[in-house]
């Protein structure tokens, strides 16, 4: 089942050209000339539920401004979008009620409360039934591991535990739905790993469907089956992990531990790289595994040898350079 249709979706910004020649800047000021930019220009896209998806794209490529479109924060120029079956912006509250939203950038909490306040006051926000809400409270409590800062006043809260507070918090109310727009922006490790697990963890359970936008290319490996990735407003690629592998040259690698390795007696493929004492020779052809092999345990004394598939965040960097070229 399709969750959410975004069909020819455009965004539209106006801002005033930028000044050039002499006075600029009394003619940029006086100017009333303006400059009609589509953000997002003809976005199409569906999503089924309970799918995990990573919009990615450069800097400005019109990923918030989706998200935010989706979400009903902000009305589309021209095109439609439907999520749950109703237009975000013109269903604004029933809407709410289906959706999470988290804005890395921003906060939905009160500043100055205690974390476990602004989620007693989203509870009453919602309507969530008490019960529901101590059982949704104890659990993402104990997976996101906020016990220790839940008194806490939101202002005392390091970025990482304020993001976790902000994901329990749009999750309180049960939506099916996460829009979450650079929720792992400036974490270490370990909150990350929290949050990844946990929204792996409630994607599974709950079947929520995930919309991400992330800079993060280990959030995508780690949670993303599926990619959409725009430039400049436009859908480059759309589609799962693995068949972008496939598009942008994703490879396969054979690694080989062998401490002993003596580059001048090798007469095989030659080696991508070097890592301590691995060696990573590229599978052009499976048909080159098995004698390479051979070739490789005749001549060495081999610790360990392993497959290693396509890295996508080495897919993914090969597409923000194609883009820049
Ligand atoms: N309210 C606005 N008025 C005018 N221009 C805007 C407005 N909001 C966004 N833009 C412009 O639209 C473009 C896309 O912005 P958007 O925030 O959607 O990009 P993004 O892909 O999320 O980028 P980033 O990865 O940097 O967050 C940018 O050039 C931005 O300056």
């Amino acid at each position: 089942m399709d969750i959410i249709v975004a069909k020819n979706l455009v965004r539209q910004f106006h801002s005033k050209p930028k000044p050039t020649g002499s006075f600029k800047l009394l003619k940029a000021i006086f100017s009333f000339q303006k400059e009609t930019k589509n953000v997002v220009n003809n976005v199409t896209f569906t999503v089924r539920k309970g799918d995990i998806v990573g919009y990615i794209g450069p800097n400005g490529a019109g990923k918030s401004t989706t998200i935010k479109m989706l979400s009903g924060v902000l009305v589309p120029t021209s095109g439609t979008v439907h999520v749950n079956g109703m237009e975000p912006h013109k269903n604004r509250k029933q809407h709410a009620r289906h959706i999470g939203v988290v804005f890395g950038q921003r906060t939905q909490l009160w500043w100055d409360l205690p974390l476990i306040e602004s989620f007693k006051l989203l509870g009453k926000i919602y309507d969530v039934p008490k019960e529901r809400f101590e059982r949704n409270l104890e659990m993402f409590t104990d997976i996101l591991d906020m016990s220790s800062f839940l008194k806490t006043p939101v202002r005392q809260l390091s970025l990482g535990q304020r993001m976790r507070g902000d994901i329990a918090a749009a999750l309180l109310h049960e939506p099916e739905i996460l829009f979450l727009d650079e929720p792992t922006i400036g974490l270490d490790i370990m909150a990350k790993e929290k949050i990844q697990t946990f929204l792996q963890q409630i994607n599974k359970e709950k079947e929520i469907t995930i919309i991400l936008t992330t800079h993060n290319l280990d959030d995508i490996e780690k949670l993303c089956r599926r990619v959409i990735f725009i430039d400049k407003g436009k859908v480059l690629f759309d589609g799962g992990t693995e068949e972008l592998a496939a598009e942008f040259e994703g490879h396969r690698y054979l690694v080989v531990d062998a401490p002993n390795w003596d580059e001048a007696a090798w007469s095989g493929p030659p080696v991508e790289r070097r890592e301590n004492n691995q060696l990573f020779f590229r599978i052009e052809d499976d048909k080159q595994v098995a004698p390479m092999i051979k070739q490789l345990t005749d001549l060495l004394d081999i610790h360990n040898l392993t497959v290693q598939e396509p890295k996508i965040d080495d897919v993914i960097k090969q597409l923000y350079k194609r883009i820049e070229q």
